[in-house]
């Protein structure tokens, strides 16, 4: 029996030497104003008690851990067609690379990089006309944060800035996969990426994909087959071009963001969040990624 209260002080005490490890992100200059020397864990077991550690109730920015709840949202609505605008491959390339985009013929390789997640975020807008506000109510009901909301200075910083990202949209629309305007979509996009959450929070609402599909309040969301397929694809293509090394150094499906956060699920057992804002040439956070392999080791838990 494993004593998840136990587990989350002793990936306290291996992380502590590392803290302040990594380069916060600063091409989106109003996360380089973070503090480094954080650190934040939280697991949250499947009957929803969470254990956490360091700064477990600091809210740091989602980033592209959020583009795991809007492909859920996405499913959800039982909307295959989704699979015609984007692959589910892993993409080998940087999170925001563009030559793979054009060599395709604008479909993104998955939806847990920028274009494919920005595909993911157009779909949802055009079938219900409010992407933003779809995945804002589901992380308010699964954190349990009735007041989860975007933090707007990071929002307008991500705009000002997003020069890459209007590239890849614009790129898609060229070949004709973009259903609203560039700038309507990326809008949701931004702001998606900018709603801010703590360890806790993210390893509650990561419940979702641990429990197959069904939210905190015992409704289903995805079924459990799409559920299996969104992890499945949180383990070849959620940690980038380091997928691959994620897959050997910790065995769990994952999910990072440039914010420094990364959600991992152990099915039927606990989801994971861990953060510190440092991050490696890849965009993944440092103490992040040696938290989920050290709680691994420590509970001998690994989808392999
Ligand atoms: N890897 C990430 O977290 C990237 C998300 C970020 N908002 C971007 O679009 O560049």
């Amino acid at each position: 029996m494993v004593d998840l209260a136990d587990a989350a002080r002793r990936v306290l005490d291996a992380i502590r030497p590392h803290i302040g490890e990594g380069k916060v992100a600063t091409y989106i200059p109003a996360l380089g104003n973070v503090d480094p020397h954080q650190f934040g864990f939280a697991v949250a077991g499947i009957d929803g008690t969470v254990h956490g550690a360091g700064d477990q109730d600091v809210r740091f920015s989602l980033q592209s851990v959020s583009k795991v709840f809007t492909l859920a949202l996405a499913l959800s609505r039982g909307d295959e067609a989704i699979w015609r605008r984007v692959h589910r491959e892993p993409s080998g390339t940087a999170f925001n690379s563009l030559f793979q985009l054009e060599f395709e013929h604008g479909i993104p390789r998955n939806p847990l990089i920028n274009a494919g997640a920005i595909v993911v975020t157009d779909q949802l807008l055009a079938e219900t006309g409010d992407a933003l506000g779809l995945l804002r109510d589901l992380l308010r009901a699964e954190t349990g944060n009735p007041d989860l909301d975007v933090d707007r200075v990071i929002a307008a910083s991500e705009s000002e800035t997003g020069h890459r990202n209007r590239a890849l949209a614009h790129l898609m629309a060229s070949f004709g996969n973009m259903r609203n305007p560039v700038e309507q979509t990326l809008d949701h996009y931004f702001r998606q990426c900018s709603i801010t959450v703590s360890v806790t929070e993210l390893a509650r609402a990561g419940l979702l994909l641990a429990r197959h599909g069904l939210q905190a309040d015992g409704s289903r969301l995805l079924s459990p087959q799409d559920a299996r397929r969104v992890v499945s694809i949180m383990l070849t293509c959620g940690a980038y071009d380091a997928a691959g090394e994620f897959a050997y150094r910790i065995g769990l499906p994952c999910k990072s963001g440039v914010g420094g956060g990364i959600l991992a699920i152990v099915p039927d057992r606990c989801a994971v969040a861990a953060w510190g804002p440092g991050l490696d040439a890849q965009g993944n956070s440092v103490t992040a990624t040696l938290a989920l392999g050290t709680f691994g080791s420590i509970t001998g838990w690994s989808i392999f």
